[in-house]
């Protein structure tokens, strides 16, 4: 016998399910549904034994699959990259009723989801995440995009899936460095909304940094409902007006400075490993501007340092730094923003905190 699957539905304007479980490729044909006739499966080099099982599986139920091999990681949310998914579709033939498929981590469906959204303008999606991160954040919400040298997803669509098919077992292969880097997001659904995340991490670090650790279906269940629940609530990222309830923008706790790392960086590193630090230096912001419990703040470098996840950055980084997150989305004119916690699970935004509070907190990371 085997366990059902969870799902996850995220409300969106075609409602869609986020399938949580074990061996679910027979779910994908009726996910694409009646009128799919070709469908181009995108995954990484790393994936390509993985992208072809799924081809031929297509090609079996009767469609007419394609592979699109793109690079691994970051190298695949590229203008070049896109354009050459956009060369294989139009030689293929793609209509307005073919799909794409995405197989991979965030990367691979960050740039997918964009070719979807952009081929024809719009043709439908399906994401098969194969990293933590893309399960519990990057596949789910309709969020797609490239990098551009200036910044990080600086070029991107809303563009939803019809569906979100998450299969465990692809866990068991992922390098650790990359499992840690997806907890970094599931610890941010802690902070931000689920404290209970927090604990089940908190009980048993080291083992929480392995797929096979016992609360890890909890975890990524329970991370996949925060964000479902917050798109939900703000497809497009509404921008929180002050003192108002915050929408989607709360996901990007600890992403302004994350995402300047990653730029000064060159998107070398793994998201998740930026965005740890964004998150212990919005901790130490929301402390320096009175905001925050020292204990909650204390309790960001804990709990991600435990993981494995880095907590500090280099002191001379500061100016290119800054000059990142003057691009960041959130930034209004010249006014940084940033998701800051009032308290455990209360997100809010700081606006234009005073330079003085800015390089405090950064004192406090480096
Ligand atoms: N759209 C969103 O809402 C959203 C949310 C969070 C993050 N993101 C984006 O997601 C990206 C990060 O995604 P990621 O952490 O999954 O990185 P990634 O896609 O680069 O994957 C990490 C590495 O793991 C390899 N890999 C993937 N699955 C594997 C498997 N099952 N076994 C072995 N190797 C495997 C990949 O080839 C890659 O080398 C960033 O670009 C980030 O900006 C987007
Ligand atoms: O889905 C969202 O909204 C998020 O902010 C989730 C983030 O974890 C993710 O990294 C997202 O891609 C960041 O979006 P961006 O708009 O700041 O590029
Ligand atoms: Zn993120």
């Amino acid at each position: 016998m085997t366990d059902a699957p969870t799902r996850i539905r995220v409300a969106a304007a075609a409602p869609y399910d986020v399938v949580i479980g074990n061996n679910l490729l027979g779910e994908l044909p009726g996910l694409l549904g009646e009128g799919v006739q070709r469908v181009a499966v995108v995954h990484p080099r790393a994936l390509r034994s993985t992208g072809d099982a799924i081809r031929d599986d297509l090609t079996g139920s009767g469609f007419t699959a394609h592979a699109i091999e793109i690079p691994d990681a970051e190298e695949a949310k590229t203008a070049e990259v896109l354009a050459y998914c956009w060369s294989v579709l139009g030689q293929a033939g793609f209509t307005r009723s073919d799909a794409i498929v995405s197989v991979g981590g965030g990367t691979t469906t960050d740039l997918a989801g964009f070719v979807a959204a952009t081929w024809l303008r719009g043709v439908k999606v399906v994401h098969i995440p194969t990293t933590l991160l893309g399960m519990v954040d990057a596949a789910v919400g309709g969020k797609t995009g490239i990098n551009t040298a200036e910044g990080k997803n600086l070029v991107g669509a809303f563009w939803e899936p019809a569906g979100v098919l998450c299969d465990l077992a692809s866990l068991e292969t992922l390098p650790v460095n990359d499992y840690i880097s997806g907890l970094a997001e599931v610890v941010k659904c802690g902070f931000i909304a689920d404290p209970v995340i927090l604990d089940l991490v908190e009980k048993d670090p080291a083992g929480a940094t392995s797929p096979s650790y016992g609360a890890t279906e909890e975890l990524i269940a329970r991370s996949i409902q925060v964000k479902a629940d917050t798109v939900g609530a703000d497809l497009r990222e509404r921008t929180t007006t002050a003192g108002g309830p915050i929408g989607r923008e709360g996901l990007n706790y600890g992403h302004t400075l994350g995402h300047a790392i990653e730029r000064v960086e060159r998107y070398k590193w793994r998201h998740g490993a930026a965005i740890s630090i964004g998150m212990v230096f919005v901790a130490e912001l929301a402390r320096a501007a009175g905001r925050l419990d020292d204990a909650t703040a204390d309790r960001h470098r804990a709990v991600l340092e435990s993981l494995g996840l880095p907590v500090s950055y280099r002191a001379d980084a500061w100016q290119h730094l800054q000059d990142a997150m003057k691009l960041d989305k959130k930034t209004r004119a010249d006014r940084l923003r940033f998701v800051i916690l009032d308290a455990l699970a209360k997100p809010t935004i700081l606006e234009a905190p005073d330079p003085s509070l800015l390089v405090a907190a950064y004192s406090e990371i480096t």
